[in-house]
């Protein structure tokens, strides 16, 4: 395939078409000349290949760029891509010709894609310095695609600098001209940084007599007092202009011939009413198609921003221009695809400022582009899809200060591969400042013309109608303006319709201020079903009120409206829903001890396998102990939370350290772990239940403390949708609450509840044999992690009681922990000891007495067993120390064993039996834990 004449970067042409002697005539001109006037004109037969000179030139068709060397005038007609919809450019250039052969079509017909056009855009930070322009064009140099376009906008702050120039000549402040020179200092100082030589000496002497046109321009308008639209449109299009030759040099520079072009020349816009221009593609196609043939070239600077009405008068694409400049452009070319370069590595799922894990999308539709664009994500003006999206052209945005980064790509719906509700919603975002109209009332039902006038009045008013509800039953209708737009917009209403408001067939004209929108953008949303269930779920386990829905039915949205203030929360709360894991669980820990510092070990090594296997992201957000605690937004490094609590501990407030937790609504999901032993942390579980926070606890003094708080407890628990769960409370991680509750459930009657519920007091009497001390054995008991904070709970016989009392208000009876006949095996004279440290000095005293009864035991062939019991038909617990015969159940335990024994209706003749180490850090923390999976597992973890 032969190569297409190229031509250099045009030189200095300051009677070019957009000189400023151009301008000025072209005004005059506009409406007489329908086609690019004189000046243009005659360039353009200039450039315009003569009969003799088109014989030399390759035609090539600038889009899909089928060459074909044949002289013109000859049989000529380029075949295109399949599907490209190229119109034949020797049609509208060249001779007609011939159809082409079959050969010919065959030979031309899978072309590769890179044959095709690359476009790019590089906006004014990408332009900013000279370096950065080098590392654009060195990104151009690298793009190989065959042909390449690429869009510039003005170096940067260069397009304010010259509506400042034009600012201050039309409010004559004279200072324009030293504003000029810094704008001719600062292309001067690029240019020379960046080239040399002749290409230097080139841009200088067109950069010169560019701002000497410039010079005497601002001094008309000085004079004037007023510049045109037309005026500033061409003073500051020079932004773009430099910019683009001065790339064009330095990729030229490399030896990779380049032109540069002139939009001006090619882009045709209409106005199209409140600051929109709108292209006209037949024209700025035909005029393309020309530029081509005068300047075929591989690779081309285009400037941004600016194009021309169709009577030649210089104009912008106004705001986000070289966007829209790269994307019609694209369209024109039916470029491949059109890279966007910027400062950001793509587009968020949320605003990164708002929510810290907001991710980088790598597709976005379209339509989900557009809409994310409308709520102000800084992504492209829905005008610029517009053109690309007709053709289906990918449209790339890319990071130049991190090329490494894959960026988004916006194209045509991209396949959903696994069909998960998370891929359904792609973003979400906010608008704030808003306030709720609502009209209500019994005469709009059925009445047609209601609607029409409501939003003819509005529209009368001039303010913008953000988002529209009416329920069906059409008794009123509400809708959301910007918040500074509302007085005028209620002012109109009361006045339209005060009849309607004095004869009592509208109620009212309600005004709710200060509210926000939340909207979830995904084009699958459409026909999936569950995806507004998950929205509004995670809304409402984040505790935030819904104020009025929108969905149109074409579902790429769903619209809601929230108090302001809530709206970072649930802004949070749902992308957290759909973005993070599936179940997504903020935990705050109370109590380091054995127990909370073993969990959180466990936590932390199995915190990635939760992630990956059941989708469950656990993040401690706060630990505290009763002197400090660590509070943390997106959860604490497991791995050192020790050092933090040393560290970065702040002192434990915990009112302060709840707080953190309920309203860090990061994570619409939280539950407090109460792994303390205190009754007054225990005594906050209703507020914290009230509040939607979740509760677990090995803690037993809830729900062994008085019984009308603990029925309060649960009737609370029971109403709400919110979990309080308590395994570790009998049998540390035994399944002894679950089996007693399945038991329960299935409708089996409990009738007794027999065991061994203590691990301290089970280890004492499985190991107290022989030449061993009693003192000792407890000591141990003790240091193996099997006690209670303080031990005589256990000797006392209270920790067995708590239990007794737990399983007993679990079967239904109404008992108090007082109502429980208990054993003590603490002597009276210990009783009254201040600490359990002198309890245990002093134990050893009673070693004695402990040897004796336990000989009488043994003498007898029985062994002596703390037991707890729930006496359902009677209505009664009890708790004992008893003797057992050696070949008893009870007889046969090890260690810290437990066993409990239910007998129920249905377990009548043999118990249903659980056994088991019922005591120690490791396996209370493990029931713990299975209590907060079993949590993650109601919240929606998969099973
Ligand atoms: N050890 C076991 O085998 C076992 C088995 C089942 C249940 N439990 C229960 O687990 C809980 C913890 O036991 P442990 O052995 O870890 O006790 P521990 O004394 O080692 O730990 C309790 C921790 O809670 C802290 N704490 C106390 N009051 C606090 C408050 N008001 N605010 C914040 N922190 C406070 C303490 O400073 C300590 O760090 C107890 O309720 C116990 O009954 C223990
Ligand atoms: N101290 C308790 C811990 C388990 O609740 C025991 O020994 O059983
Ligand atoms: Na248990």
């Amino acid at each position: 395939m032969s190569r297409p004449n190229v031509t250099t970067p045009s030189p200095p042409n300051p009677t070019g078409p957009f000189s400023l002697a151009r301008l000025a005539v072209m005004r005059s001109l506009a409406v007489a000349s329908p086609h690019p006037g004189a000046a243009f004109a005659a360039r353009r037969r200039r450039l315009h290949p003569s009969a003799a000179d088109r014989d030399s030139i390759s035609q090539r068709c600038w889009r899909c760029e089928k060459t074909r060397d044949r002289s013109f005038g000859s049989s000529l007609r380029v075949s295109h891509l399949p599907g490209t919809l190229h119109r034949d450019v020797s049609k509208n250039l060249l001779t007609p010709t011939a159809a082409v052969s079959v050969e010919e079509a065959e030979a031309t017909a899978d072309l590769p894609k890179g044959d095709m056009w690359s476009v790019h855009k590089f906006g004014g930070t990408c332009m900013g310095t000279s370096q950065r322009i080098q590392n654009v064009a060195d990104i151009v140099l690298r793009d190989l695609s065959e042909r390449k376009l690429v869009v510039v906008s003005a170096m940067s702050k260069v397009t304010d600098m010259m509506y400042n120039l034009v600012n201050k000549a039309q409010s004559r402040d004279d200072s324009y001209i030293t504003a000029l020179d810094e704008v001719f200092e600062k292309h001067m100082e690029a240019a020379k940084d960046l080239l040399a030589g002749e290409d230097l000496a080139r841009f200088l002497s067109q950069l010169h007599a560019d701002i000497s046109n410039l010079k005497a321009m601002l001094r008309a308008i000085y004079i004037a007092g007023h510049a045109t639209e037309s005026f500033s449109d061409f003073v500051v299009g020079h932004g773009e202009l430099w910019s683009a030759q001065m790339l064009s040099y330095a990729i030229k520079k490399s030896g990779t011939p380049c032109s540069w072009m002139d939009t001006r020349e090619v882009l045709v816009v209409n106005p199209s009413g409140s600051n929109q221009v709108d292209p006209d593609y037949l024209e700025s196609e035909k005029r393309l198609e020309q530029w081509f043939v005068r300047r075929p070239a591989e690779t081309i600077i285009a400037t941004g921003f600016i194009a021309s009405t169709p009577d030649n008068i210089p104009t912008t694409l106004k705001r986000d221009g070289s966007d829209f400049s790269a994307a019609i452009i694209g369209s024109l070319v039916k470029a491949r695809q059109v890279t966007i370069w910027t400062d950001v590595d793509g587009v968020f799922s949320a605003d990164p400022r708002k929510v810290s894990e907001a991710v980088i999308l790598s597709t976005l539709s379209y339509q989900e582009a557009w809409e994310m664009s409308y709520f102000g994500a800084n992504v492209l003006h829905p005008r610029t899809i517009i053109p690309v999206m007709k053709y289906n052209i990918p449209i790339v945005i890319r990071n130049i200060f991190n090329t490494s980064a894959p960026g988004t790509m916006i194209c045509q719906q991209p396949a959903n591969e696994n069909g998960d509700l998370d891929a359904c919603v792609k973003a979400f975002a906010t608008i704030d400042k808003l306030a709720l109209v609502n009209v209500e009332g019994t005469g709009m039902a059925g009445v047609p013309g209601t609607a029409s006038a409501i939003f003819g009045t509005v529209k009368d008013v001039g303010a913008n109608v953000i988002m529209i509800s009416q329920a069906s039953s059409e008794h009123s209708i509400c809708f959301a303006v910007p918040e500074k737009e509302v007085a005028s917009v209620s002012a109109a209403l009361h006045a339209r319709f005060r009849e309607a408001l004095a004869a009592g067939r509208l109620s009212k004209v309600e005004v709710i201020h200060n509210c926000s929108i939340l909207a979830a953008v995904g084009l699958r949303m459409a026909s999936t079903p569950g995806v507004s269930a998950t929205l509004f779920d995670a809304l409402a386990k984040a505790n935030i009120n819904v104020r009025a829905i929108s969905q149109g039915c074409s579902e790429y949205n769903i619209t809601v409206v929230l108090k302001q203030e809530d709206c970072v929360r649930a802004l949070r709360a749902a992308h957290s829903r759909f973005f993070l894991s599936k179940t997504t669980l903020a935990v705050g820990i109370v109590g380091p001890g054995l127990i909370g510092r073993t969990l959180l070990n466990q936590l932390k090594d199995q915190a990635a396998v939760l992630k990956e296997n059941l989708n469950i992201d656990l993040r401690v957000m706060g630990i505290t102990g009763s002197r400090t605690m660590v509070l943390s937004d997106i959860g604490i490094d497991l791995t050192q939370w020790k050092e933090k609590l040393q560290t970065e501990a702040e002192t434990a407030d915990l009112d302060k350290f709840v707080h953190h937790l309920s309203e860090n609504h990061f994570f619409p999901n939280r539950v407090l772990v109460d792994c303390t032993a205190d009754t007054s942390v225990a005594s906050h579980y209703y507020d914290w239940l009230k509040k939607g926070i979740h509760v677990i606890t090995p803690n037993k003094k809830a729900n062994s403390g008085p019984l009308d708080r603990y029925l309060k407890l649960r009737t609370l628990q029971r109403a709400s949708y919110t979990h309080y769960f308590y395994e570790a409370t009998v049998g540390a991680g035994l399944p002894i609450i679950s089996t007693l509750r399945g038991l329960l459930e299935t409708g089996d009657k409990i009738l007794r509840i027999e065991g061994i519920f203590s691990g301290t007091l089970s280890y004492i009497f499985n190991n107290f044999e022989g030449a061993r001390t009693f003192s000792d054995v407890v000591a141990e008991a003790k240091e193996a992690g099997y006690t209670e904070p303080d031990p005589r709970d256990d000797l006392s016989g209270t920790d067995v009681a708590r239990k007794v009392i737990i399983l007993a208000r679990e079967s239904g009876l109404r008992l108090e922990l007082s109502d429980i006949p208990v054993r003590s095996l603490v002597p009276e004279a210990l009783r009254s000891c201040a600490s359990a440290d002198e309890y245990m000095q002093k134990l050893p005293s009673f070693d004695q007495d402990w040897a004796s009864e336990r000989n009488d035991a043994e003498a007898a062939g029985e062994v002596l067993r703390y037991v707890g019991v729930v006496d359902v038909i009677n209505k009664k617990g009890q708790v004992e120390l008893r003797r057992y015969k050696r070949d008893h159940p009870f007889a046969q335990l090890s260690g810290s064993d437990n066993i409990i024994a239910f007998t129920t209706s249905r377990y009548k003749e043999q118990p249903l039996i659980v056994r088991g180490p019922g005591a120690g850090a490791e396996v209370t923390a493990g029931g713990v834990f299975s209590d907060i999976l079993r949590l993650a597992s109601y919240l929606g973890a998969p099973s």
